[in-house]
Order: C-alpha cells, then structure tokens, then sequence
C-alpha cells in the first residue's frame, strides 16, 4: 500500500506500533462548522496524514499495526488504512487514545513504538534509531531536537526570567518501549493525570528514559502553517 520510497531499514524482530489518530485538530482548525474532519483524515500531498504515518512505520520495518480513531470516523479511517491495520476507538485524550490501542496489543511481541498521527514524514532513520537503541537493551527510547530559539519563562505578556536552553530538547514521536514496561506504566497510571506523552507516563514509574537524535521533517501538525510546510514537502520529495 505503501507509496513512499524504499529504504534501507530493517526492524530486527517483531515491532508494534501504536499510532494515536483520534484527536481532533482544534489547533489546526481541521474541526469545521457543519464539515468535521478529523485532523488525521486531513490530506497533504493528497493522501491524510494518518496514511503517511502508517505507511512510514510499515516502510521502517513494523510488523504490527494498532490505530486509534475516533469512534464515529471508523469507516473513513478504514478506507485509507491498509487491512491488515488494527482499528481501535480513541479516548478522551491522547493518554486515553494510547491506552486503548495498548490494550490491544499487551500481549504481542516486541518492542512498542507509540506514534502521532500527525508526523506524517518522521524519516525511517528515526524509527530505525528507536529501534536499536531498544534492542541495545534500553527499555524507553525518545528521539530529541535542540532547541533553537532563546526560551524564556513569562508572566502574562512580561517576561521574568531566560531559560538555559543547552540542557532543554523537544521531543518527537515514536516513542519506543519495551512491551511489559509500558503496559506496567500505563497500568500505573489513570486518565485523570495528564501526561503529554508516553515517556512521562513511564518516567512515572521511575524507568529512565533515553535519547536518541530526532529530525526536523519528523515535525508534528498543529497549527496550519504547518500543513503548508508539510505540503511543500510532500511535491518536493
Ligand atoms: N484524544 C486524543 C487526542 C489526540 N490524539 C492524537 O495525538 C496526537 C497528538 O495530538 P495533537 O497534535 O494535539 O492532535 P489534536 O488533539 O488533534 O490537536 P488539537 O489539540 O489541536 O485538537 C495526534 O495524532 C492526535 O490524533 C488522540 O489520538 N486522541
Ligand atoms: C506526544 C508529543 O507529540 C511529543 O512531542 C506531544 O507531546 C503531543 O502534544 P500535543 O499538544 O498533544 O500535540
């Protein structure tokens, strides 16, 4: 199903990614008045973003696939999902998405990468980096970029203090885990917490975290200037 490239990267043994596509896309002002379109539906390069996303993780070497979706777009995120790709219903929050998705694989093989949607053009070097730095026995993986602009802290619109930025990344999606580790996280945990990603929720539990170099064209789809970035991309490559 695939249209990207081919690549050169092999996962060494059964992976399973989970793929978090149930969000909305308020940001992005995917969500219309009388037109809601699920931000994961939302096409560039005339193809939705959650296509790209899966088919990148396929193209990277993944065995197994598991999406979550919002429950009333089932049919449509079927219709441009390959058939062998697990379909499950979204939660309330990303946590909540994640979980469901989890709960339908705790008991496969290999490590789990867990991924947004919306990076539709995360390089198969990043994942294939994920990986290793997983079967070279690290049980959380995330892949991380500098900061690049001067961070400050505010309050209101004053700004009350500069942040040191060498020690700061930004951290990207996949996240990889070992299966038991992540399921014991998310066993740990509740929906009422909020964690904006994966690898909270197992710092959590006081397993480390590791590192490992990300890429700008893994860049996430937020806000619309975005789209238009990832559209350039899309006829350009
Ligand atoms: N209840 C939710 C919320 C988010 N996500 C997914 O988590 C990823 C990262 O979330 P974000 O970029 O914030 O997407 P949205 O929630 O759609 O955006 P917004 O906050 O602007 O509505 C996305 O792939 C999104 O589909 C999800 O599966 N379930
Ligand atoms: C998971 C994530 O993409 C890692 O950077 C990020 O935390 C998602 O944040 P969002 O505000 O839910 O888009």
């Amino acid at each position: 199903m695939s249209t990207n490239p081919p690549h050169h990267f092999t996962a060494p043994g059964p992976a399973t990614a989970l793929v978090v596509a149930a969000g909305s896309g308020v940001r992005l002002g995917a969500v219309r008045a009388g037109s809601p379109v699920p931000k994961a539906l939302v096409e560039v390069g005339g193809r939705p973003l959650v296509a790209h996303a899966v088919a990148g993780l396929l193209d990277a070497g993944v065995t197994d696939v598991v999406v979550a979706v919002p429950a009333e777009h089932r049919d449509a995120f079927a219709a441009v999902l390959p058939a062998e790709v697990a379909l499950v219903p979204g939660g309330a929050t990303r946590t909540g998405s994640v979980r469901n998705a989890l709960a339908r694989c705790a008991d496969g093989a290999g490590p789990v990468l867990v991924h947004d949607a919306a990076r539709p053009f995360t390089p198969a070097a990043v994942v294939a980096r994920v990986l290793a730095a997983l079967a070279a026995g690290a049980r959380a993986v995330v892949p991380v970029l500098p900061v690049v602009d001067t961070t400050v802290e505010v309050d209101g619109d004053r700004v009350v203090a500069e942040v040191a930025r060498a020690a700061l990344r930004r951290v990207q999606t996949p996240q990889g885990f070992d299966r038991a580790t992540l399921v014991a996280a998310y066993a740990a945990v509740t929906d009422q917490q909020v964690f904006t990603d994966d690898a909270s929720v197992v710092r959590a539990l006081g397993v480390p975290v590791h590192t490992v170099p990300g890429d700008e064209l893994a860049a996430k789809i937020t806000v619309p200037h975005d789209l238009v970035l990832a559209e350039r991309h899309a006829v350009a490559r």
